[in-house]
């Protein structure tokens, strides 16, 4: 069984399903078609796209934020909207530098030791500075923070403190978790409920869950967030995948029961059903996908693969104690795990959301000067200060999407995935970059195109596959052409 779950679907089951996707008005002008070869399926335009038009805007099938963004960015569990005020945005992000300066404290034995202690955040803070983010007049060169009182950040936390303005940005107010666990948080009663029935409250915390061990559930979530934080989304799968099959169940036994018959559908058949969704994705074993890096020796390959899988297998154990149903055993197969991972290797878009702190600093920075803006500069100043360069740090996560994971890659793409200013959750977005003709493949870039033709072969090598667009292929014809000249010339 748990075989029939990877097998690729038939040309007509995924008519079916993204047929279905379309009636129910999921990526309007949009159809996804086999190419074959090397491509597989893509997303096609099935009416013209101006340049710069809404291709597609499409939420999330299952996801989640990075969890070593937590404490940076407050967003809704389910959507990635932020939420709570301006003010809680700022204190939580205070507290958290608080808590990493006494960490840098206690390991260096100075302040300004720890300092270079996050070289990969503070590269990524320089890198969007560069990029035109850091526009609030706060002190881009130096990463150095000023200390704030913790009575200044207490009183942002209980709200005590109004910032100036912060009333121009306001966020949904915190909508808790219906299973009362403390870990998931949302924007509204929608997402709550969303978040409950398409996979929560099998992986819920709180007294509330539905989940009937725990303790197996707080040390698979304690693993995933040790080793690799996208076993929680593949929990995700599986615990959506067991709902949606409860809920079937019940629905052909409710028809049954009304009809005076027997239920006659299979589990099997139930559960095929239930997992359509994830049947689609392109797939591959997870240790098997995962390119391997340039600073692992070719001879290491076979034990670093091995570490991959024997996390995976490490993962699995906790959640299968934690959430296990015999009935849809075919789900906690290794094999059905692995693939899982390496789909989202394969196909998952990176989440981002764009933090409304930078959007009231760089407010606050441009307001007319006057006494009011005086006024309003002097209260947020220290605030800006103790944040330092990272006050503009982004929601991040991760993220599998039912048509966005349909697009190829092309090294002349006609879209892009891009936010506009609207956009402010974490669904996944495409614009197009050229009229697109009805028809046409929607192709976006998964790397910086502007390399030549090695560099961006290089590029896509972590991808897994070497690029057939057009562009690579009349690039290296060229480059046979080129150098066949070259050996007619010699022998010339
Ligand atoms: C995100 S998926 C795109 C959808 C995929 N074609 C499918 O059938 O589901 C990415 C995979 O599509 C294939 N692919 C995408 N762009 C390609 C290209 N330019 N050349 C060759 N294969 C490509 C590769 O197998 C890649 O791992």
């Amino acid at each position: 069984m748990a075989a029939m779950l990877l097998e690729t679907p038939s040309d007509a089951a995924m008519r079916r399903y993204y047929d279905k996707l379309a009636s129910a008005g999921k990526g309007p002008g949009l159809r996804v078609d086999q190419i074959g070869g090397a491509f597989g399926k893509g997303l096609f335009a099935d009416k013209v796209f101006d340049q710069d038009e809404l291709v597609l805007r499409e939420p999330k099938l299952v996801g989640a934020q990075h969890e070593h963004n937590k404490a940076d960015a407050l967003v809704c569990s389910f959507c990635f909207q932020y939420i709570g005020s301006m003010e809680l945005q700022i204190g939580r992000r205070l507290l958290s530098k608080g808590d990493e300066s006494a960490h840098d404290l206690k390991e260096t034995g100075s302040l300004s030791g720890g300092e270079e202690g996050s070289d990969m955040d503070l590269t990524e803070e320089k890198e969007e500075s560069e990029n035109g983010h850091d526009g609030c007049g706060c002190d881009e060169k130096s990463h150095n923070r000023k200390a704030i009182s913790t009575e200044l950040v207490d009183s942002l936390l209980t709200g005590d403190l109004h910032l100036p303005y912060s009333d121009k940005f306001p966020l949904s107010p915190i909508t808790s978790c219906p299973g009362g666990c403390a870990e998931d948080v949302f924007c509204s009663d929608m997402c709550a409920d969303e978040a409950w029935r398409t996979y929560h409250s099998l992986l819920c915390a709180g007294p509330n869950s539905l989940c009937e061990n725990k303790k197996a559930l707080a040390q698979f979530k304690e693993h995933a967030c040790d080793s690799n934080d996208i076993f929680l989304v593949a929990a995700q799968v599986i615990a959506g995948t067991i709902l949606q099959a409860r809920n079937l169940k019940n629905e052909i036994l409710k028809n049954a029961t009304a009809k005076g018959k027997e239920p006659r559908q299979q589990t099997h058949d139930i559960l095929l059903e239930a997992w359509e969704p994830f049947a689609m994705g392109f797939k591959k074993l997870w240790w098997e996908a995962v390119a391997l890096p340039d600073d692992v020796d070719p001879s290491q390959e076979d034990s670093f693969r091995d570490q991959f899988k024997e996390l995976a297998i490490e993962s699995l154990n906790y959640l299968k104690e934690a959430i296990y149903e015999e009935e849809y055993d075919p789900l906690f197969d290794l094999e059905v795990y692995g693939h899982i991972i390496g789909m989202f290797e394969l196909n998952n878009l990176e989440i981002v959301v764009p933090s409304p702190v930078e959007d009231y600093f760089i407010y606050i920075d441009d307001l007319p000067k006057d006494d009011q803006s005086a006024h309003a500069g002097t209260v947020t100043r220290p605030f800006l200060d103790a944040l330092g360069s990272e006050y503009a740090t982004y929601c991040t996560g991760t993220g599998f999407f039912a048509l966005q994971s349909c697009v190829n890659h092309s090294c002349r793409p006609n879209a892009k995935a891009f936010k506009r200013e609207e956009d402010r959750d974490g669904a996944a977005v495409l614009l197009a970059i050229r009229p697109i003709r009805k028809g046409e493949e929607i192709t976006i870039s998964y790397i910086d195109e502007n390399h030549d033709l090695e560099e961006r072969q290089a590029l896509l090598a972590d991808y897994g596959f070497v690029c057939s667009c057009s562009r690579c292929i009349e690039d290296s014809s060229m480059k046979i052409f080129s150098s066949r000249a070259l050996a007619g010339m010699l022998q010339q």
